[in-house]
């Protein structure tokens, strides 16, 4: 746990504090997301954590510990620093930036090769191709991994990561992601990330601390609550006008209830089938195996049945769910579950309802706990 009790830093010559009487607790094992515009103090608050700045006034706990009372070189030990462009040591191999730590605990050599191996497996990188590289022989995105590895190697309690997949792009950037919520799966690390980018803080966060100016934190919530009941017209224009749709991110098709459309068992004589797409009061009829898999729609104004696109399981978002329809322009898809058995439809209609319902809620009921 990381406790900030009311942190004020002046930098000399500002008319005003770069952070000001700032109180904030990051809960153990989670990811906190600091945002903001530009200038506010996101930085200067990673900083003064890890002490490559003093305060001015106020006071930094780790656990119980008042970290201007813990020696700095262990202080470095103990909190993981991964920057935005991966700060790597440009004349040091993969290797030996990874070992940057290790090397300061003292480790002796095998401990730290087998560490370096297993961070770089960790973090996606194949040791025996890219161990012995120097940085410019690496990606923007690999150099980004290794960042990483490096913030990781002697097992932190705590890191802190400012705008560590920043100057990525995109593609790169949801895998980095992705993969790093794996790692904070299992390690559960306690983390302070900051990122200008609302949808990044959406996805990395268990909590977000919006800032305004001079550290001043408008709002310190879930991502959920924040999108849903935005705290001032910042936080809202923060947010920006996407908020219900970045909502469909965070709800996953398991949780929710989708309708269930009418189904027909595929070994039904063929008057039968076309009988019950008759009746039906939807456009299709989805037609089932033995298993009551979905494997087919049968359109109710007589048409021929259709092959089945893409069912979807029960951990699929929202929004993927929304950019599979995009991509394979249906307007409905199945929904199956963990097996694959039919569970029902998730159309442009479901989500526009849970969207509407009760400003959002009926999005939040699915939403992360
Ligand atoms: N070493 C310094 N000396 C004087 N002023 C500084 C120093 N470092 C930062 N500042 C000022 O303190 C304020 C907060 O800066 P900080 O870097 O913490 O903001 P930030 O929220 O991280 O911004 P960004 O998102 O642009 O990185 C800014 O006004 C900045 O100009």
């Amino acid at each position: 746990m990381i406790r900030l009790d009311r942190l004020t830093k002046s930098y000399a010559g500002q008319e005003r504090p770069a952070v000001d009487d700032l109180t904030l607790e990051v809960p153990e094992g989670k990811i906190v997301v600091f945002v903001g515009p530009s200038g506010c103090g996101k930085t200067t608050t990673m900083k003064l954590i890890n002490r490559l700045i003093e305060p001015t006034s106020g006071r930094i706990h780790l656990a119980d510990e008042d970290v201007t009372k813990i020696p700095v070189h262990e202080l470095r030990r103990r909190i993981g620093y991964a920057i935005q462009q991966s700060g790597l040591f440009p004349h040091q191999t993969v290797a030996q930036n990874i070992a940057t730590v290790p090397g300061l605990l003292g480790w002796d050599k095998k401990r730290v090769h087998a560490r370096v191996d297993e961070l770089l497996d960790m973090v996606g990188l194949d040791p025996d191709t890219y161990r012995g590289r120097y940085p410019k022989q690496l990606s923007g995105g690999q150099q980004q991994r290794v960042g990483v590895a490096r913030a990781l190697g002697g097992d932190p309690q705590v890191m802190l990561m400012d705008e560590p997949f920043g100057a990525i792009d995109p593609l790169n950037r949801e895998a980095l992601q992705n993969e790093f919520l794996k790692i904070q799966s299992k390690l559960r690390k306690t983390i302070v990330f900051v990122t200008h980018d609302i949808d990044e803080a959406v996805k990395m966060g268990d909590k977000i601390a919006v800032f305004a100016e001079h550290g001043n934190v408008v709002q310190y919530d879930t991502p959920e609550k924040i999108l849903a009941e935005p705290a001032s017209e910042f936080v809202t224009d923060f947010i920006g006008a996407g908020a219900a749709v970045r909502r469909l991110s965070l709800t996953k098709l398991g949780t929710v209830d989708v309708p269930l459309w009418p189904t027909v068992p595929e070994s039904a004589s063929a008057e039968e089938q076309q009988d019950a797409a008759a009746d039906s009061d939807r456009e299709f009829v989805v037609v089932l195996d033995e298993d009551r898999r979905p494997v087919g729609w049968l359109p109710s104004d007589g048409g021929t049945r259709l092959p089945l696109i893409s069912p979807l399981g029960p951990g699929t978002s929202l929004y993927d769910a929304l950019d599979e329809m995009l991509a394979v322009n249906a307007s409905a898809l199945t929904v199956v579950d963990d097996i694959g058995r039919y569970r029902g439809v998730v159309s442009l209609d479901t989500l526009r309802t849970l969207i509407h319902t009760n400003g959002g809620s009926g999005l939040l009921q699915g939403a992360r706990t």
